[in-house]
């Protein structure tokens, strides 16, 4: 059994004098983060010092320092940069700088993450290179842009160029001839480490100067640790023969799932008579829900995550006043209307609409005691531990600073255990990713359950990762327990796993219901929760979902807040302006915030609401609230529902009925030259879908309304699941303009779109 204080055989990278790179990215949910990961891993493979931090911990002048700078960011809001680049982007922007050359000694390459159905495609990316070459520095290498709307995701762009970009910093900075790089199956040496803190716990820190001279060096340290943000510690003290019988090897685990059969030949399917664990139908779920749907699980007090709350910057506690589900108990999706209490503090938004809460999800004491199980780490679980470097840090470490691990939020006035980490801020359950499935190869002594694993991250495996992984959401717990003779040293736990991130939802409510001058106000949500089971049976909940499902009321919880940087203030003006508001969904929430808003006013301009959902009785969410208000028109789209045969020729607006209308042309005229007419007006015939009862139709069913609206300085919100809808919906707003005569063609509906001057155009999609 691997000892907890030995981190096994690493390679170090060799120090060589003028290699260091530094990584800065920018993330929002963590994707951009991944990628700084694992290029300052693939760096240290080629022996470069490297820092991976985020964008905001790092000063302009201490690009300087490096000999390469990699800057990886995604793009957020509309356009906008991610909120951990903010400080560093506006140290970038100073006036004083322009014209300096400030940069001239910095070379860098930028990988940008996008969504391009977003049209502010890949901007931060694009705007920080922009002011990057201004400033004087020089692209070393060329960027690279990645689309989330590529088949295999952010991987599709994002693996060639990093493959390209490893040959372009062999060939630029030349090993010398006795070094080689390190190769991919040689562990690097962790980040950070745990370790056992002394028996002495911070409740009997010492209260004056003859205690304190008492304490051993090691005790010393580890006050020094708990109570400076940044102290290092170092695993330097051996396990006792006490603590070491504590981890008793578990008996070899069976695999529920024999991972390491499963190889990309694809003949697993055939070898086991059944269907590999894959989700691989659309809708699968929605239209089967009495097979995958989970059954109902009954809690108590203690199977459900403890009430205990970390300490976390700029949150604040709020009451969950309401948790109520609004669909109907036979519909596939448990959609939740969530009310807390929250207090006004400093940084509490002042306009609800586009405003979103951030919610720090728990895990499960079940979950945490089968990753407890699985690796044999009952014997320390519930012992206090203290962090700290493995390593000496590099000079450009040095000196840069010794971040703590980024979001790790720990109660400094308690001891805290492995449990309480797995527990508040190790991300035990989410989808495994490449670097997590690579590094787990070195903690096995299974040749195949290693070879498995390798071959899982291999760059040229991007789908069968992805069909392994997030296609069927598998979890880190089904992964460990698909490769049984993997053993993670507990002492590898918080470098290893990723750090919980607080989930994002925006708030459905508005400033109606806020009283003026309050000191705490109601705020609500509406999520739909994600949870089923898959074609094995295997039981899937989003780790924020299944927190929420259970939250009962009257518990507090730890929540912060944000302002939406792109959607303006609603004030008398703005409140003027028409809306035209396209949700799909939960994606109704901000824009029903948004319309209570507008209510405060009592001269609010029109709102016309085109909102999609499957079913009238299901999903179609405060349909009740609309008819109260006197200024919206609102057009549902029900999916699901059957069409009345009066509205089946609005679902297929360039279908053949209405290009040629009677039945004696259409037998006349062959049907290769079909739609003719349309291609030449610029409107975007083929993007419907044919038979469908979508909201785009419905834009174009009334486009002369949307027109209308349209030339009168409008505010256009379009929320909801992102991808094809918000493509097929701005192609629809393009149509409908074309039609209204707003605009003549496509390329000017499309500049009409952009212009602030025109129009604001507000897209919130996930
Ligand atoms: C609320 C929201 C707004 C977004 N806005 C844009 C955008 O304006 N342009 C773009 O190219 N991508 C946009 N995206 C897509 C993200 O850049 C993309 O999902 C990326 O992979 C996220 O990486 P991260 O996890 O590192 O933040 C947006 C995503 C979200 C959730």
């Amino acid at each position: 059994m691997a000892d907890a204080n030995d981190v096994g055989n690493v390679a170090e990278p060799v120090f060589i004098e003028g290699r260091s790179m530094v990584i800065l990215y920018g993330s929002e949910t963590g994707n951009g983060e991944e990628i700084a990961t694992e290029l300052g891993k693939m760096a240290e493979r080629l022996h470069f010092q490297t820092v991976v931090d985020e964008m905001d911990s790092f000063k302009l002048t201490d690009l300087l320092r490096a000999s390469m700078a990699v800057f990886v960011t995604s793009t957020t809001g509309q356009g906008d940069m991610p909120k951990n680049t903010l400080k560093f982007w506006k140290s970038l922007r100073r006036e004083r700088l322009n014209h300096t050359n400030c940069l001239g000694a910095v070379k860098f390459t930028i990988f940008g993450l996008g969504d391009s159905s977003y049209p502010k495609f890949n901007w931060a990316a694009r705007k920080l290179r922009a002011r990057l070459l201004q400033l004087g520095a020089s692209e070393a290498f060329k960027a690279g842009e990645a689309d989330e709307r590529h088949d295999n995701g952010i991987d599709s762009i994002y693996l060639p160029w990093q493959q390209e970009f490893r040959a372009a910093l062999l060939a630029n900075y030349p090993l010398p001839e006795d070094i080689q790089p390190i190769p991919d199956d040689v562990q690097l040496p962790p980040k950070y480490l745990l370790r056992l803190a002394p028996t002495m716990t911070a409740r009997d820190q010492p209260s004056n100067d003859q205690e304190a001279s008492s304490l051993t060096e090691e005790e010393r340290r580890f006050f020094a640790t708990k109570s400076l943000s940044a102290a290092l510690t170092h695993v330097d003290r051996p396990r006792s023969k006490a603590e070491q019988v504590h981890d008793v090897d578990p008996p070899r685990r069976k695999a529920d799932f024999p991972a390491h059969i499963a190889r990309s030949d694809g003949n697993w399917e055939q070898k086991n008579g059944r269907q590999a664990d894959l989700l691989d139908r659309d809708n699968v779920i929605k239209d089967h829900p009495e097979k995958y749907l989970l059954q109902k699980a009954h809690h108590t007090a203690k199977s459900l995550p403890p009430p205990d709350l970390i300490p976390i910057p700029n949150s604040s506690v709020a009451l969950v006043i309401r948790n109520e589900r609004v669909t109907p108990e036979d519909h596939w999706q448990d959609v939740r209307h969530i009310s807390l209490l929250a207090d006004v503090r400093p940084g509490f938004p002042r306009c609800l609409a586009g405003a979103t809460i951030t919610i720090y999800p728990k895990n499960y004491p079940e979950d945490v005691q089968t990753l407890i199980d699985l690796m044999g780490w009952n014997g320390t679980a519930d012992k206090p531990l203290a962090w700290g470097y493995a390593s000496e840090p590099s000079a450009l470490r040095a000196h840069v600073g010794y971040p703590r691990p980024r979001r790790l939020h720990v109660d400094q006035d308690r001891d805290t255990t492995l449990r309480d980490l797995l527990t508040h801020n190790l991300d035990i359950t989410a989808i495994p990713k490449r670097n997590f499935i690579r590094e787990l190869a070195f903690f096995t002594d299974d040749v195949r359950e290693q070879e498995r694993l390798r071959e899982l991250a291999a760059y040229g495996n991007e789908q069968e990762f992805y069909d392994y992984t997030s296609r069927p959401r598998r979890t880190i717990i089904e992964l460990l327990q698909d490769f049984p003779r993997v053993r993670i040293p507990w002492n590898r736990a918080l470098d290893l796993f990723p750090i919980i991130r607080g989930r994002l939802f925006s708030v459905c409510n508005g400033a109606e219901s806020v009283p003026p001058r309050a000191t705490a106000v109601e705020v609500e949500i509406l999520v739909a929760l994600v949870e089923y089971k898959t074609i094995i049976r295997k039981p899937r909940q989003g780790l924020a979902s299944r927190y929420l499902k259970h939250l009962p009321e009257n518990t507090h919880i730890r929540v912060s807040f944000n302002s939406s940087d792109s959607l303006p203030e609603t004030d008398k003006v703005t409140a003027q302006r028409p809306l035209i508001a396209v949700a799909t969904g939960t994606g109704i929430a901000p824009i029903r915030a948004l319309i209570q808003d507008r209510s405060a006013f009592a001269d609010q301009g029109p709102t016309l609401l085109f909102f999609g959902c499957r079913n009238r009785r299901a999903d179609f969410y405060f349909h009740d609230e609309w008819d109260m208000r006197g200024n919206i028109e609102v057009h549902a789209a029900f999916s699901r529902d059957p069409v009345k045969p009066s509205e089946a020729r609005d679902l297929d607006p360039y279908g053949e009925d209405e290009l040629w209308p009677s039945r004696q042309d259409r037998q006349k005229t062959p049907p290769k030259v079909e739609k003719p007419s349309f291609a030449t007006t610029g409107l975007h015939v083929y993007d419907y879908d044919k038979g469908k009862n979508y909201v785009q139709h419905h834009i174009r069913k009334h486009a002369q309304r949307v027109g209308e609206l349209m030339r009168q300085d409008p505010i256009i919100a379009v929320c909801g699941t992102g991808g094809r809808m918000s493509v097929s919906v701005r192609n629809a707003l393009f149509d409908a303009m074309i039609l209204s005569g707003v605009v003549k063609t496509r390329e000017e509906a499309q500049k009409f779109l952009s212009d602030p001057q025109r129009c604001l155009y507000w897209q919130e999609t996930w």
